[in-house]
């Protein structure tokens, strides 16, 4: 058996062939209306085949966000599916947000889900969440790594709540982000050790202003940086420097309504995203 090339690289390799930038897939009923469709399975099907269609073969990254197809049942699934292996054909990456979280043998069946090259839904790569403790992802880390593929854990989420959680301070006085942080950090020490981008990425918004390099957290983690909150949440391409320092070269930007709401002409989706992908090309130069 080939030993699959680590998602670390294969994603360095498509940042540098496409730009850095990330799309996701959120069909916001708001969406589908905005777009003249129903809020129904054709609709969204309709919805996710045209953005898979106009964008696929153009950016780094596609993020389906599972919540809006789970909410349709088998037959959202159904389109899922169909949008992840189409757009892994047309050569985007697909990371999808799921953000799991469970005790490490029910995280194993999450694991079989999204990381295991049989699975329907194999992506390549998946978004978790380490509030069970980053140690009950083993299952999904281990998965990816036998993949080929990769792990997006949440460390500075773009909500305003998400601080409460994030921020806390453990008793040896670092922060349960910064913790995460510096776990990730290790997991990405062997492909780091061979001057590669590690496959295990943080979630850090771009939303955050500041405040991490100001609270002097570490996001050199080796690996990507995914950063959502431009567009609908507030954030632009410029706010980047300030949020990530020089870690800014493992940054994926990430936005979803701020280009969604061009469609449904393609080459209105096609435009915005370019203009989203320039903006970023500016600041990340
Ligand atoms: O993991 C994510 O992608 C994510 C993490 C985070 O901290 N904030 C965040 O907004 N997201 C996701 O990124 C997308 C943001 O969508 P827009 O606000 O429309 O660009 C949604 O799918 C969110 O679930």
């Amino acid at each position: 058996m080939t030993t699959p090339t680590p998602f670390g690289a294969r994603l360095r390799a498509a940042m540098d062939a496409r730009g850095p930038l990330c799309v996701g897939i959120d069909p916001h009923a708001s969406l589908l209306a905005d777009w003249g469709l129903g809020d129904d399975v054709a609709g969204l099907e309709r919805f996710t085949r045209t953005v898979v269609e106009a964008l696929a073969e153009r950016v780094a990254v596609l993020k389906p966000q599972s919540a809006f197809f789970e909410r349709f049942g088998s037959r959202g699934i159904a389109v899922l599916e169909r949008a992840v292996a189409d757009a892994r054909a047309a050569g985007a990456l697909v990371l999808m947000d799921a953000k799991r979280g469970d005790i490490g043998s029910t995280m194993a069946a999450y694991a079989a889900a999204y990381l295991d090259p049989a699975s329907p839904l194999f992506s390549d790569a998946v978004t978790v969440s380490p509030y069970l403790g980053f140690g009950s992802l083993r299952p999904a880390l281990d998965a990816a790594r036998a993949a080929g593929a990769g792990v997006f854990v949440l460390a500075l989420t773009s909500n305003p709540e998400g601080t409460e959680v994030q921020h806390a301070v453990r008793p040896d006085g670092s922060t349960v982000a910064a913790t995460v942080l510096r776990a990730l950090k290790d997991e990405n020490a062997a492909e780091a050790a061979e001057g590669r981008l590690g496959s295990y990425g943080a979630v850090v918004g771009a939303t955050l202003g500041r405040a991490p390099q100001e609270a002097c957290v570490d996001l050199t983690i080796d690996g990507p940086l995914l950063a959502p909150g431009i567009g609908a949440q507030g954030a632009t391409p410029a706010d980047l420097p300030s949020v990530f320092g020089p870690a800014i070269k493992n940054v994926v930007p990430s936005v979803s309504r701020g280009v969604l709401r061009h469609g449904p002409d393609a080459a209105s989706l096609v435009a915005a995203a370019s203009r989203m992908a320039e903006e970023v090309r500016a600041v990340a130069e």
